[in-house]
């Protein structure tokens, strides 16, 4: 048994929901309640009232609402001790190579077969036993910090390209200047990422990057760093600023930082403005959904490092309020997504239409967790004599993240999630401090499973692209600071942001494209911390079962029997399945640039490091490898830029403010939809 308090405001004792109230409202009333309580909506009851009805897991009451949950053996007495803060249970070596049990997995699986799947009453550690195999860390002393980082220690870093500089071990072996150095420090940052030990020397030699590195892993830094030390050096250049109409002020900045949202472009600003503390240099956000004029104020102010979503920038492009002409240093974050179908021809209208410097002039970084050949294809038209970077298989998740595949028909959703969170509710690992970020396909769907969970007594609120801008951020502010512990988000969340205390991310709805998939459960073990993922897969999702396998099994996750059947019957190449296609023949992607020139028989270099540093003592001699070296046919397999056209996937219209078929020239219609407020 445990013991849940009712809270005041008091609410309605009928409601199972009232009961779960943050802590910030005064305890008020104490109940008793076993675990076998929780998914009943009639039994939360004070302990002297309770007529409690037997408990019916919730995948079963649809499917026969006259069963006696009895015949499953629920008692209400036992309650398991199994939540317990579990900082001794990661055991040794970066937080790698936990055990898990094969215990619960297997439930869910025979869910179909088998007429009494829970012969334990209590038993809702199928929802959360994976807690238990999380450590939540609260200490941020820089030590920990940088101890956290060592679970990136033993991936894997490939480097292809001329000339590559050699990577460093310490921020200390760099020239980033004193004031930059500072502010590392202040940062708590002791030592650099594996992307940031390759890509802060690569991009302070003046080279042209396509970085991918996995979700959480510091790739931020790894592209502000160098801007931030490239403008201090450079931002004495004359012409800064010109007339644009109307004698109004025209600014020039020297660094133009793009991303996707609204909300990634503003916590790019704060970053970089940490970064460059009180070193100078000026740093402006320019994004839509924010009236402009105030954004424009802050331009003519002073530029040099411009951060901006795509549409607001072109819109003051167009109103001769920022020219790029002084563009020395361009960054794409989350590159593969601004080179998709949605925002490809706006980025191509900014990089190449208007009046920013060409490829050789300027430098220009794309960074990314994922990079599918295509986009790669199209993303080297913007780059000139470019390394390619790759912390990780290009696309794959961080095993940091414990990721759970749950069967549930979409009829059943919402009591499954209610059940888990729930449990979760009362699972002290889950921590004081834990936040839950719910996934759904749509932002309707976003708005009425808010107010479901609500209804239902759990905080939530909704983020997604029909929502005014400051809707959206005080929906992310009120979830960041714990005040509303569970934000329901379509896809407008998935990338980049970086909210601590995020242990658990749901897949309530799955995307239709794995690649969204790693960049939404990366919202959950970020700089080397664990975290959990759980996905709700249907029948719908047949489509994404292989990628979804693939991934998993690269990232030493347990796979659940059923899924590995629901891989089998699914055809590769369809939808999110078409993984090993889109990023070459073998799962988890390279520099396309090597499928392109195996057979051209000319000069292409490549290097593979291990956890220390190069591979090859030739590495150490001439800053490369001939490629053909280490090459493995696996890789070239040949990409088709139309393998991915899937009508499927062609989602809600809704949540596109461009029409997939407008786009010209290539059709890898991968689900590559883009949401509206994406921009
Ligand atoms: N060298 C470092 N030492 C300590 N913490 C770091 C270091 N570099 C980055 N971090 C922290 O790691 C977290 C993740 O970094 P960041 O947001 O840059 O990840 P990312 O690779 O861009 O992730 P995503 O792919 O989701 O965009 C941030 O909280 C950041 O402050």
């Amino acid at each position: 048994m445990f013991t849940v308090k009712r809270l005041s405001p008091a609410p309605a004792l009928s409601d199972i929901n009232n009961f779960i109230i943050p802590r910030r409202f005064i305890a008020a009333e104490t109940f008793t309640m076993s675990w076998a309580d929780l998914g009943s909506e009639s039994t939360w009851q004070p302990a002297a009232r309770a007529a409690r009805s037997p408990y019916i897991p919730p995948h079963l009451r649809h499917q026969n609402a006259n069963v006696d949950a009895s015949s499953y053996g629920f008692s209400s007495e036992s309650t398991p001790a199994r939540f317990h803060r579990s900082n001794s249970s990661r055991p040794a070596g970066n937080g790698r190579g936990r055990g898990r049990g094969s215990g619960h997995w297997s439930n869910r699986q025979n869910l179909r077969s088998d007429p009494n799947p829970y012969p334990d009453s209590d038993d809702l550690s199928h929802l959360t036993d994976k807690f238990d195999e999380l450590e939540v860390i609260e200490d941020t002393s820089a030590e920990v910090l940088a101890a956290n980082l060592d679970a990136y220690e033993d991936i894997p870093v490939e480097t292809s390209g001329d000339d590559i500089p050699p990577p460093v071990k310490s921020f200390s072996d760099i020239d980033l200047g004193d004031g930059l150095k500072q502010n590392i420090k202040r940062c708590k940052y002791l030592k650099p990422t594996p992307i940031q030990r390759h890509a802060i020397p690569m991009a302070l030699a003046g080279r042209d990057l396509m970085a991918c590195a996995q979700t959480g892993s510091g790739k931020t830094a790894a592209f502000c760093f160098p801007i931030i030390c490239g403008v201090l050096k450079d931002r004495l250049l004359p012409a800064r600023c010109g007339r644009g109409r109307g004698g109004k002020m025209m600014a020039c900045p020297l660094a133009l930082i793009l991303a996707p949202t609204r909300e990634l472009s503003c916590q790019i600003h704060e970053e970089a403005k940490k970064f460059a503390y009180q070193t100078g240099a000026k740093i402006v956000v320019a994004y839509g959904g924010a009236p402009i004029a105030q954004q424009l104020h802050n331009l003519e102010r002073g530029v040099d490092i411009l951060v901006a979503t795509p549409g607001r920038l072109v819109d003051m492009i167009e109103r001769a309020r920022v020219s790029l002409r002084m563009i020395k240093y361009l960054a794409l974050d989350e590159a593969d997504r601004m080179l998709d179908m949605g925002f490809e021809p706006q980025i191509r209208k900014i990089v190449e239409q208007m009046d920013m410097p060409p490829p050789g002039t300027r430098q220009t970084m794309l960074f990314s967790a994922t990079f599918p050949n295509e986009i790669q294809r199209l993303a080297s038209d913007f780059l000139s004599n470019y390394i390619f970077l790759s912390v990780g298989r290009v696309g794959s998740s961080t095993d940091l993240i414990i990721q759970k595949v749950e069967l549930v028909q979409e009829m059943d959703k919402r009591n499954y999630l209610l059940d888990l969170l729930c449990a979760l509710k009362h699972n002290e690992t889950y921590g004081k401090h834990a936040l839950t970020l719910v996934f759904v396909e749509t932002k309707r769907g976003a708005d009425a499973l808010e107010h479901w969970l609500s209804r239902n007594g759990f905080l939530a609120i909704a983020i997604h692209g029909d929502k005014g801008q400051m809707e959206r951020e005080r929906a992310l502010r009120s979830f960041k600071t714990g005040v509303t512990p569970i934000l329901v988000a379509t896809d407008v969340a998935s990338r980049g942001l970086d909210i601590p205390h995020v242990s658990h991310v749901i897949n309530f709805d799955l995307p239709k494209d794995i690649d969204d998939y790693v960049h939404r459960i990366g919202r959950t073990g970020r700089a080397g911390k664990s975290g959990l993922a759980t996905a709700f897969f249907s029948d719908k999702n047949l489509p994404l079962a292989k990628a979804l396998v693939e991934l998993m099994k690269e990232s030493n996750q347990e796979i659940p029997s059923w899924l590995n059947e629901y891989a089998e019957n699914s055809s590769y190449g369809s939808g999110g399945g078409g993984r090993a296609k889109r990023y070459g023949g073998k799962f988890g992607g390279h520099d396309f640039r090597k499928g392109a020139q195996s057979g051209s028989g000319k000069g292409y270099y490549s290097s593979t490091y291990g956890d220390a540093g190069p591979v090859s003592d030739a590495y150490a001699a001439s800053g490369a490898v001939p490629y053909a070296v280490y090459g493995s046919s696996d890789y070239y397999a040949p990409t088709d830029s139309n393998s991915y056209t899937n009508a499927d996937y062609v989602a809600d219209s809704n949540e596109m403010p461009y029409a997939a078929a407008s786009s010209p020239g290539y059709g890898y219609g991968y689900g590559s939809v883009v949401p509206s407020g994406w921009d």
